[in-house]
């Protein structure tokens, strides 16, 4: 029985609530972007519908248990409905064991249509719920004229030519038969494939993601410029009419949805109908098993009254019909906490931060982690360690976080960092080239990437090991044989064997090596020999097989043509792979750190130590030692807080690290680096084994050891350019210029002929300048001289 008069607590916890669900209602149905669950929503409401009827005084007309959706705002024409859009009543499941108790609001909602009614187990039309926008198409003499968003149920937004780039809404009515006035009533929604996709491409390209399809929809219908519309792959479904003139409809809300679909309307396939309480459940079950496999978000059935006359008869209460109800299915998102974000690792080294969580119920199942994605989604989102989070689970995707919170966010949360080091092996995490994706460089001793590095070390195109596929390899780990492909090389006959035994243990089988009374070995005998002849392989094999991150086939080839042996490959720092074609930072980064993670090393060593030979090996390429100016010298020395800066410069001026050294630092400051960076770098050079290893080192790999042919033997940098000098110079003597052109292997010829590559043209130059410009061959300047010689002009 209601109460006479409301206790203080009371009207104040009412006012709250309704201030509360008024926030909600804006943000959710004008700016599309909730910040709370809809189960939270739901909760509140409840609360304040079941204070209302605690109190009537309580329940005034602008309360929002009274109300539907909220009043848009700006941006489009206003669309007043000839008949109102309603919301729904809902029911949601309670404490019980019978299903007349757990779905009691069901069971009364359905006495009260058969008391009314004076009818025993009326029929009703039973459909999904789908969680999308509702809108309203208005159709005049079969053209659809109009289309509008509910809006507070009485007033909605023109949202026509957006609807227009649906391609599911007929722009013409089919068929025949249909009244002159038709408003068709349904939900446009985003599929969950649509909006999966949409996601993963705006994480790719860092932009904002959707929160749920839901969202998805009604923003993307909502938008100003029906172009952006028109891009989102939306869908629509038919349910209701609103106005309806000069025409007849059946006399059953199943008979018209018939109708629409022969008008061309697409009605949900899952629509059916049912009869009394039972019937209304058996359905909501069938339909609750094939949720998750259907392709958009529903978060309920709806069961309508079938016949018009026991609908009218029914009526209204304030905003939902007493002839329809929504009965819903545990909600697919839910609010919870993140305890701690953690870093999970694929079984390809992608590192995927994960969000765990107190525990909660999402759609039915409890849910503690959920995916991240990525570093830049979590800095999108802001997620913290000790946030309140909107989880979402879907379908069979995997749970995510969909949004934060913020309100209840606690004091002294700090932003996210992704770690530096994998939590499985301690490899170094690398950013993958072009992409928001981390990986774990520790390739051949991550515990986590075991299986998929062994499989692709036996690959054809790797190190070809014939029958080595991903059964047999699966087994290894398990039975915890092979932890790195170097241990495939100990394999014996009686390896398999066992392998082959434990495994048919395990599968409960008779063991199949032993059957018939004898031990059959050929096939493991095969394997044997196939491991064995993998050792006679090639460099650019091998490199690929270590699977490093980034580096594919043609890379592995790039760096054995140009480096010639694994020693060298091992030993080049970044700065100079970063010189070889076709490598770019993060190729160079990921070969340098795999070779400088001590695990990796050990696993080469004891592949090399296993046997291993290269048929192929050989000196690095004499056109390496050009690509290794000073600049990639002093970067790959470490030299610090020398900065890019100041290498470019240094490297402008001087040619070799003895050049350099012998100019010192007074000249350094002299030619443009800042006295401090001077001063490091001297003190860092005049470190005898810092020294060293800038003349050597490096080097050292290649041409010190006498692989390389020197500098002097190969080609001058103006081999095969023909020179004519004519004119007065004015700081240059000709001779001196002749010699010093020479000396960088350049003719210089006295007359100008086809053949001449240019011509430097000084004070009152006279016929060859001349002749120059009739044979169309460039002419140059002294200055363009002075820098050719200098070394900072190209030939030209
Ligand atoms: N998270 C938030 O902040 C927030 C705020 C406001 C509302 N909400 C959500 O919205 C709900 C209330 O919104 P509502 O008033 O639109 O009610 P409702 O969404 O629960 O039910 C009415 C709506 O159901 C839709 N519908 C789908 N399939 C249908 C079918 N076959 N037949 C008829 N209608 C069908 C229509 O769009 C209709 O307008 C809440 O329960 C909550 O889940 C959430
Ligand atoms: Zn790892």
């Amino acid at each position: 029985m209601p109460k006479a008069t409301a206790p203080v607590e009371a009207v104040e916890r009412a006012q709250a609530l309704r201030r509360q669900i008024e926030d909600a209602n804006y943000r959710y149905h004008v700016l599309d972007d909730p910040d709370i669950a809809d189960a939270e929503y739901d909760r509140l409401m409840r609360e304040l519908e079941a204070l209302e009827a605690e109190y009537t005084e309580l329940a005034g007309d602008d309360s929002p248990t009274r109300r539907v959706g909220a009043r848009a705002s700006g941006g489009f024409a206003e669309v007043v409905h000839a008949v109102p859009m309603l919301s729904l009543g809902n029911a949601f499941e309670q404490e019980g064991d019978t299903d007349r108790e757990k779905y009691r609001e069901v069971a009364d909602f359905e006495r009260r249509i058969e008391q009314t009614l004076g009818r025993r187990q009326p029929v009703f039309s039973v459909e999904p719920k789908l969680d999308g926008l509702a809108i309203s198409l208005r159709y005049e003499d079969g053209v659809f004229v109009q289309g509008a968003t509910r809006g507070d149920g009485a007033v909605g937004e023109d949202v026509t030519a957006n609807l227009r780039t649906v391609r599911a809404i007929p722009l013409r009515l089919r068929g025949e038969g249909w009244p002159r006035v038709l408003e068709v009533r349904g939900e446009v929604i985003m599929p969950r494939a649509a909006f999966e996709a949409f996601n993963e491409r705006a994480r790719a390209a860092g932009e904002r993601t959707l929160a749920n399809p839901r969202n998805g929809a009604a923003g993307s219908l909502r938008q100003l410029d029906p172009a952006v519309t028109a891009k989102r792959p939306l869908g629509f479904f038919a349910y209701a009419v609103g106005r309806v003139e000069d025409g007849e409809l059946p006399e059953t809300h199943s008979a018209t949805l018939g109708k629409l679909r022969e008008w061309g309307f697409p009605v949900s396939p899952e629509v059916s109908t049912a009869k009394g309480f039972e019937g209304l459940i058996a359905y909501f079950r069938r339909i609750g098993e094939k949720r998750d496999s259907l392709p958009y978000d529903i978060d309920g059935v709806v069961y309508k009254l079938d016949d018009y006359e026991g609908q009218e008869e029914m009526g209204f209460v304030s905003r939902a019909p007493r002839w329809a109800i929504a009965h819903k299915y545990p909600a697919q998102e839910q609010m919870t906490t993140v305890e701690d974000i953690e870093i999970q690792i694929g079984r390809t080294g992608a590192a995927t931060p994960v969000a765990r969580l107190a525990a909660v119920q999402v759609g039915g199942v409890t849910v503690t982690n959920a995916t991240l994605h990525n570093a830049d989604q979590i800095a999108r989102l802001d997620v913290r360690v000790g946030d309140t989070v909107i989880v979402r689970r879907a379908g069979d995707v995997i749970p995510e976080v969909a949004r934060v919170v913020m309100e209840r966010r606690p004091a002294g949360t700090v932003p996210w960092k992704m770690p530096d080091t994998c939590p499985v092996c301690g490899s170094e995490l690398l950013r993958e080239e072009g992409a928001a994706a981390y990986r774990c460089s520790g390739g051949l001793i991550c515990g986590a990437q075991r299986k998929e590095a062994l499989i692709h070390f036996a690959s054809r195109r790797a190190m070809d090991i014939d029958g080595l596929g991903e059964r047999f390899v699966d087994a290894l780990v398990e039975f915890d044989m092979v932890h790195t492909p170097a241990d495939l090389y100990a394999l014996t006959v009686d390896s398999f064997v066992r392998m082959k035994t434990l495994a048919d243990e395990r599968d409960g089988s008779t063991p199949e090596t032993v059957r018939q009374g004898k031990v059959a070995t050929k096939w493991a005998e095969n394997l044997v020999a196939s491991i064995e002849a993998s050792k006679k392989s090639t460099l650019p094999r091998f490199l690929f097989a270590l699977g490093i991150m980034h580096i594919g086939e043609s890379t592995a080839k790039t760096l054995a043509t140009w480096l010639g042996s694994l020693a060298v490959v091992r030993r080049t720092p970044a700065p100079v792979l970063r010189v070889l074609p076709d490598i770019g930072d993060e190729v160079a980064t990921s070969i340098a750190a795999f070779f400088g993670q001590e695990g990796n090393e050990k696993v080469v060593d004891a592949l090399l130590e296993a046997g291993i030979t290269f048929a192929d090996e050989g000196a690095p390429s004499p056109k390496l030692r050009d690509r290794l100016g000073l600049d990639v010298l002093l970067e790959a020395a470490k030299v610090p807080k020398l900065g890019p800066k100041n290498v470019a410069l240094l490297a402008k001026t001087y040619t070799s690290v003895q050049d350099l050294v012998a100019a010192g630092e007074h000249n350094w400051i002299i030619a443009g680096v800042p006295a401090a960076a001077a001063a490091n770098l001297w003190a860092f050079v005049s470190d005898p084994t810092n020294y060293r290893k800038l003349t050597n080192d490096f080097l050292d790999m290649a041409w010190l050891l006498g692989q390389l042919p020197a500098r002097a033997a190969t080609t001058l940098p103006l081999e095969g350019h023909t020179y004519v000098i004519t004119g007065t110079m004015e700081t240059l003597k000709r001779d001196d210029a002749t010699e010093r052109l020479e000396s960088l292997g350049a003719k210089v010829a006295g007359s100008v002929s086809r053949k001449t590559t240019g011509v430097f043209a000084g004070e009152a130059a006279g016929s060859k300048l001349d002749k120059a410009k009739e044979l169309g061959v460039p002419v140059y300047t002294e200055a363009d001289l002075l820098a050719l010689l200098t070394g900072h002009g190209a030939a030209p």
